[in-house]
């Protein structure tokens, strides 16, 4: 086992959730999944309500932003009352989904519709949030020594609490200090950490981001955040320049902060 000592500037450690605290076996064969097989159904059920016109707004938004790009589904409105045409819009934003999630697209409309159906699944039971066993006692250890922790993930805020809240070591949404998602900026941007420290109210510097993903940690750098990339079964390699350049851990147990003893 490797050892990782967190530079004493640090005072918080930001969390991304797929392929850092959790496997992204769990996010795409169950949760994604969820979504593919259930969006016309849930659909249906939900048309109505105002939660459910709102994210189809937010989806209809994003397919005229993405218009241009090849294979996109345009969502159109309703252009007249009936079945048949409510099943014609259904299907398009059914069509729209499944195109943004076969290209594992992270943008706010998909991700807020996502939130809102997971709710179901996690609070009859159906699903609960997996978690590597490493990553509450290092959390437990990491909150003694005074240290903040966030999460930071394109999953929703919603998600993120539905996930945490429902998890497999039970309610550990106490753990937090705090959530961010791609409402602050997406997590490929180094905008979006200064945004998060100007939120938290510390400084960039202060900050440790943990993730599977080195585009993301290469963002966080540049704004001068404390960076170290995660390595979990089942997430995608890195090349051999990435292996050499970012400190590397393969649990939360590897991270040592100053107080430890
Ligand atoms: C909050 S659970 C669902 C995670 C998700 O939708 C996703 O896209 C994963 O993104 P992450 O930033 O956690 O890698
Ligand atoms: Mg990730």
């Amino acid at each position: 086992m490797g050892v990782l000592p967190v530079p004493a500037e640090v005072r918080a450690i930001l969390l991304d959730i797929e392929g850092t605290t959790t496997p992204i076996a769990f996010v795409q064969e169950t949760l994604f999944s969820y979504i593919k097989d259930n969006v016309k159904e849930y659909l249906r059920a939900h048309w109505e309500e105002e939660e459910c016109q709102r994210d189809v707004g937010l989806l209809r938004k994003q397919a005229q932003e993405d218009s241009s790009l090849d294979g996109a589904v345009p969502i159109p409105l309703e252009s007249s009352s009936g079945e048949e045409e409510l099943e014609r819009v259904i299907q398009a934003v059914v069509d729209n989904v499944h195109w943004q999630m076969s290209l594992d697209r992270k943008t706010m409309a998909l991700k807020q519709l996502q939130g809102h159906m997971w709710r179901a699944a996690y609070a009859t039971g159906h699903v609960k949030g997996e978690i590597f066993e490493d990553v509450v006692p290092a959390i437990r250890k990491w909150r003694e020594a005074g240290m903040k922790v966030y999460i930071y993930s394109s999953g929703s805020i919603e998600a993120q609490k539905l996930l945490f809240g429902y998890s497999t070591e039970g309610d550990i949404l106490e753990l937090f200090d705090g959530h961010f998602d791609t409402k602050i900026g997406p997590k490929v941007e180094s905008e979006s950490y200064r945004r998060i420290a100007a939120s938290i109210g510390c400084a960039t510097n202060n900050i440790l981001f943990l993730t599977d993903v080195p585009r993301e940690a290469s963002a966080a750098e540049e704004a001068d955040t404390h960076v170290a990339v995660v390595i979990r079964p089942g997430n995608a390699g890195l090349t051999d320049d990435e292996k050499s350049y970012y400190s590397l851990i393969s649990s939360f147990t590897e991270l040592f902060l100053p107080s430890s003893t």
